[in-house]
């Protein structure tokens, strides 16, 4: 080692560096300083080996908050957890499986690239854990066993006092009524104290309502393994996962000691009232249902088919929601394509009393309705539709109504039919409200689904629990809390999912293009230059020739309409937007699934969501809406299903096209921030091999530009803008009018499709610490440093 090294690596044994430009050294050099340090006497050489394949240890070691003494093992166990709650663990480690199965129990999952998945210990996060049987004590050992360092004390005392008050009381629907319920009568008398609480407390009743505390974890979800297991021969248990909650319930069927439970009943108009005043005082209800006890609502008969058997992450994801015997409102976050309304389905089998399921369009409402069919023994007609075409309910005393959020929050112009129907909604009991896409719905309209629609239970169902308007966060207060995501990748490697390559095409500007976007006076001018750039529509032609010629069925999307029938028309291409009738629309759809000629078709944002076209391979993205991770997460979401996922090598392809130098770059980078943290590498390809050598693409002539150039300056501002649309492709016409950055790594195009022709220019760094040191924020962003800041200092930091 050379004098100065190691002169660093004596300096690092007494853990003080001379200055910060002396701590850096080469990876190797830190890692044997690391081992030099740590390393336990007697140790042998071997385990020196496995210390040099641990990667990532020299990195936290050399920043202050990781600077607790690691434990001997450090390298085989998975996980860092730091002062503010923040968990960094390794995937490569070969404890990874277990512990991601606990971290998914405990904490929310921030970003899962390949190497490392980072989680956050949240109040919402515990007390999820809690109310699946985790007790304090097994969230801190638990955590401890699978970090390599002792569990700061400020993360202990944090585990503590945020779990200190969560699942000692939640609200109840007992017999119709509400009614707040602890084992700790003492809670309800501090509850009671507070002004609005007593105020909403219902006076008919007189002291608290005593009753046994009802046993946990009998239930058996259908489609599930243990469901199937449940009329045969007792096995030997299994061993025992740490995730394994129905396991730690099941045991405690055999306590002798039976609970009593504590109550007092609240009004029901002010049920909403109080949930916020409790959370506000610190001691947040949890919303359950006691479906197996209510003898007041009429049972449904619905049972999922012999044949249905839900996938392992899906039984994960409804174990969450009836961990404990009861329905526990929450929200199931899922990739698109991952089968969400079999969770819904198999929600409703569960609890077998009266469903509402809530939809953004008529179609997901037919589509909804045929898999309640296709999945479950349900009678047909007892499901009802209520969509501006129909307006049905059901025979019996319970059933399951399928609607869109539009039908139930209008409130003017109902017709007299539509009235009667709700009035049939409005006056019945629910046992089950399903939200589907529930992160489209803001807040205001779902506050009058729920007061529309009495449920006892919610289940928001989402592939994206992201608001750009920082509303997320009200879904908690009115759905209920994250209750399990899903890792897409993993999703991806299992084949539940297609696999993705994902590419930035950059086009360089035509120079009059690029001198009239400088000089232009408007936000939507720009765009539109940006977008019509001749260069953009060239590279949008040459990759649909390319993967035409593959096989592949592509679907280039355009937020702006007269992109997309400029692109459309020249190209010569079916395309789908807002003003389009429906049967056009169904049309253009059939054919682009059955018929061999149509490869490509154009679709405005119309087609973000509810599209399920499998036959989809490939997407080009050539104009989107700002900075939106929505969206990006939805068009992927369009390609996600792919048949062809499990055949040998395939991939599915997903393309943005980006204006160079213009504020598409930007906008595209912040897009692609939701896809990144699900560990999707997005590539930057500079320049297409042969695009110059064409003849025939379009607007190769200066004249062919100069004329296109006059056309996109004589449009107005609003033809600019992206298209207004409230509804998806299959509803009726509606036309109208954590800052992290793509990770971009050098790549050739035989790695993305097996040819050889386009060069990529390589992004070592993520850009997210570029916009962190810029102190470029959305609200978003600063919303959640202002969370990261509150959990400090609940730890004491
Ligand atoms: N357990 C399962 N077994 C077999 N097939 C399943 C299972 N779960 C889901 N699927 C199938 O996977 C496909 C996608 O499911 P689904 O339409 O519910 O996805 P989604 O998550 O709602 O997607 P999106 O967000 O795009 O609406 C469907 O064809 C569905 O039948």
């Amino acid at each position: 080692m050379p004098p100065k090294r190691k002169a660093q690596a004596q300096a690092a044994d007494s853990d003080e560096y001379e200055s910060e430009d002396d701590a850096p050294l080469s990876d190797q050099e830190d890692i044997q300083r690391l081992i030099d340090k740590y390393d336990v006497v007697g140790q042998s050489k071997r385990n020196r080996a496995a210390h040099v394949i641990d990667a990532a240890s020299h990195l936290f070691k050399l920043c202050d908050q990781w600077d607790a003494k690691l434990k001997p093992d450090h390298a085989s166990r998975p996980v860092w957890v730091d002062d503010a709650g923040r968990i960094i663990m390794e995937s490569f480690s070969p404890a990874f499986a277990d512990a991601q199965t606990f971290l998914i129990n405990i904490a929310e999952p921030q970003s899962r690239v390949s190497r490392m998945h980072e989680y956050t210990l949240t109040p919402h996060s515990l007390f999820a854990a809690m109310s699946v049987g985790l007790s304090t004590d097994d969230i801190i050992m638990q955590l401890d066993r699978y970090s390599k360092t002792a569990l700061p004390d400020g993360v202990r005392a944090f585990i503590k006092e945020s779990t200190s008050s969560f699942g000692k009381a939640r609200i109840v629907l007992k017999r119709t009524k509400y009614f707040i319920e602890s084992t700790d009568p003492s809670i309800l008398q501090q509850l009671l104290k507070d002004p609005i609480i007593a105020e909403c407390r219902d006076n008919t009743t007189d002291g608290f309502v005593q009753e046994a505390a009802p046993k946990m974890g009998t239930l058996a979800i259908p489609g599930t393994k243990m469901a199937a297991g449940a009329n045969q021969v007792a096995q030997p248990p299994p061993q025992q996962q740490p995730d394994d909650m129905l396991a730690t319930l099941r045991e405690e069927d055999d306590d002798e000691d039976i609970d009593q439970v504590h109550a007092f009943q609240i009004k029901g108009e002010d049920r909403e009232r109080v949930v916020k005043k409790c959370r506000e005082i610190g001691i947040p209800l949890t919303e359950e249902y006691d479906f197996r006890n209510d003898e007041v609502n009429a049972n449904l008969e619905i049972d999922l088919r012999p044949g249905a058997q839900i996938r392992d992450y899906q039984e994960r994801a409804l174990n969450k929601m009836f961990g404990n015997g009861r329905a526990r409102s929450g929200i199931i976050v899922l990739p698109c394509g991952a089968g969400k309304t079999l969770v819904g389905i198999t929600a409703a089998c569960t609890v077998k009393k009266s469903v509402m399921v809530l939809c953004t369009s008529a179609m997901s409402v037919v589509q909804w309705r045929a898999e309640f069919i296709k999945w479950s023994n349900i009678n047909p007609n007892d499901i009802a539709t209520f969509t501006a075409e129909n307006k049905d309910k059901f025979p019996g005393n319970a059933g399951v109504i399928i609607s869109t959020y539009s039908m139930i929050t209008q409130s003017r112009n109902r017709s007299y039919d539509s009235e009667k129907i709700m009035e049939f909604i409005r006056s019945r009991e629910w046992g089950l409200l399903i939200a589907d896409e529930v992160h489209v719905v803001p807040a205001k309209l779902f506050k009058k689904v729920t007061y529309a629609i009495a449920s006892h239970s919610k289940l928001g169902l989402t592939a994206t629990l992201l608001r750009e308007d920082d509303k997320i966060e009200d879904l908690n207060f009115l759905i209920g809390p994250k209750l399990y995501e899903a890792n897409w990748q993993e999703l991806a490697e299992q084949g539940h999912i297609a696999k993705v390559q994902c590419a930035e095409v950059w086009c360089q500007m035509t120079p009059e293009f690029y001198t009239e976007y400088l000089k232009a006076p408007s936000v939507q001018k720009r765009g539109l230059l940006s977008t019509m750039n001749p260069k953009k529509f060239q590279h949008c032609q040459y990759l649909i020739d390319y993967h035409e010629k593959r096989g592949d069925k592509i679907i280039v999307f355009s937020d702006n309409v007269y992109a997309l029938e400029k692109y459309a028309k020249k190209l010569n291409k079916a395309y789908i937007y807002g003003g389009t009738p429906q049967a056009e629309r169904l049309r253009i759809l059939e054919n682009f699934q059955h018929n061999e000629l149509v490869s490509t078709i154009f679709l405005s944002k119309i087609g973000d969501t509810s599209l399920d076209l499998p036959e989809a391979t490939c997407l080009i993205q050539i104009s989107s809406h700002y900075g939106s991770r929505r969206q990006e997460a939805q068009r992927l979401g369009r390609i996600l299903r792919a048949k062809r996922r499990n055949d040998e090598g395939f991939n599915a392809f997903f393309y943005s096209l980006v204006s160079k130098d213009t504020i598409e770059m930007y906008y595209s980078s912040k897009r692609q921030a939701f896809l990144v943290d699900q560990g999707y590498a997005f590539k930057v390809i500079t320049r297409l091999e042969g695009l110059e050598q064409r003849s025939d693409l379009a607007f190769a002539t200066p004249s062919d530009r100069r004329e296109l150039l006059m056309d996109v300056l004589l449009r107005s501002d609003a033809e600019g803008e992206a298209e207004k649309i409230d509804g998806d492709l299959f509803g009726r016409n509606k036309a109208g009018g954590r800052k992290k950055v793509a990770r971009r790594m050098a790549g050739t195009l035989s790695e993305l499709s097996g040819g050889q022709d386009m060069a990529y220019i390589e992004y070592n760094k993520s850009r997210n610490k570029d916009f962190k040191a810029k102190g470029v924020k959305n609200d978003f962003m600063r919303k959640l440093q202002r969370g990261n800041q509150n959990a400090k200092k609940l730890v004491g930091k």
